[in-house]
């Protein structure tokens, strides 16, 4: 089985769980989700409120690994994936399994920043979102299910979040093949790449 591998990157909160959740509900058992969130690098011996850490630089990953899991995967092999926590900035001791499917899709903030990842997707997807409603909708998620205060949402933002995006989110949306505005429930995109994913399974 030679499974499509689709990456989907943005800025944070711009839309990509949401369009990949999308594409899982359209084609249930036939996709697996894969976040380069999981491949963090574990940081637990600082606090967020320390303010040291940088999660929005490319160094913050260990992106090989997902590069490796992701070649696995294509070939048909299952893989462990790492298992992070954002409330504790924690790489866990335990890992999870994920099987192979037709569809592959990975997430992630800076997935086309990186040449030797970058070059594995099928089909690149960039869900372009205006800053001012991805920052409204990250302080009401990152309160909500991340455990963060007001205050430190708007700190790091401002220290890293906002200079990371202008120096390595945004130069790499010009990588995706499809750049879809007003991400997360862009309907004509979306219908676009639900036929392009029927394309695919027709295929095989
Ligand atoms: N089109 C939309 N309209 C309103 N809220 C949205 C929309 N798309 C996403 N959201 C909300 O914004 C937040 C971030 O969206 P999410 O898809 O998780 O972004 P990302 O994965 O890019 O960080 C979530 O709370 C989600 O429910
Ligand atoms: O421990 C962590 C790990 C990551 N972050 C922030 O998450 C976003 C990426 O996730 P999205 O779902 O794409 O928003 C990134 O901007 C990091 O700053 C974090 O705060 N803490």
């Amino acid at each position: 089985m030679s499974s499509l591998l689709i990456g989907i990157a943005g800025g944070t909160a711009s839309g990509k769980t949401t369009l990949a959740k999308i594409l899982k509900d359209s084609f249930q058992d036939k996709v697996t989700i894969l976040k380069h969130d999981y491949y963090y690098y574990d940081r637990s011996h600082f606090k967020v409120a320390d303010h040291k850490i940088n999660f929005d630089h490319p160094d913050s990953f260990e992106t090989d690994l997902l590069i490796k899991q992701l070649k696995e995967l294509k070939i048909g092999k299952a893989i462990e994936r790492p298992v992070y926590s954002y409330k504790t900035n924690e790489r866990l001791d335990k890992t999870k399994k994920v099987k192979p499917a037709p569809i592959i899709i990975v997430e992630g903030i800076l997935l086309f920043h990186y040449e030797k990842l970058k070059e594995l997707f099928d089909l690149k997807i960039y869900v372009d979102t205006d800053a001012d409603i991805r920052l409204l909708r990250r302080i009401s998620r990152d309160i909500k299910e991340r455990d963060r205060t007001f205050e430190s949402v708007k700190s790091q933002y401002l220290r890293t979040v906002k200079p990371m995006h202008q120096k390595y989110v945004e130069p790499s949306k010009y990588q995706a093949d499809i750049i879809i505005p007003h991400g997360g429930l862009n309907e004509i995109a979306n219908d676009l790449i639900i036929k392009k994913i029927k394309d695919h399974l027709r295929q095989i």
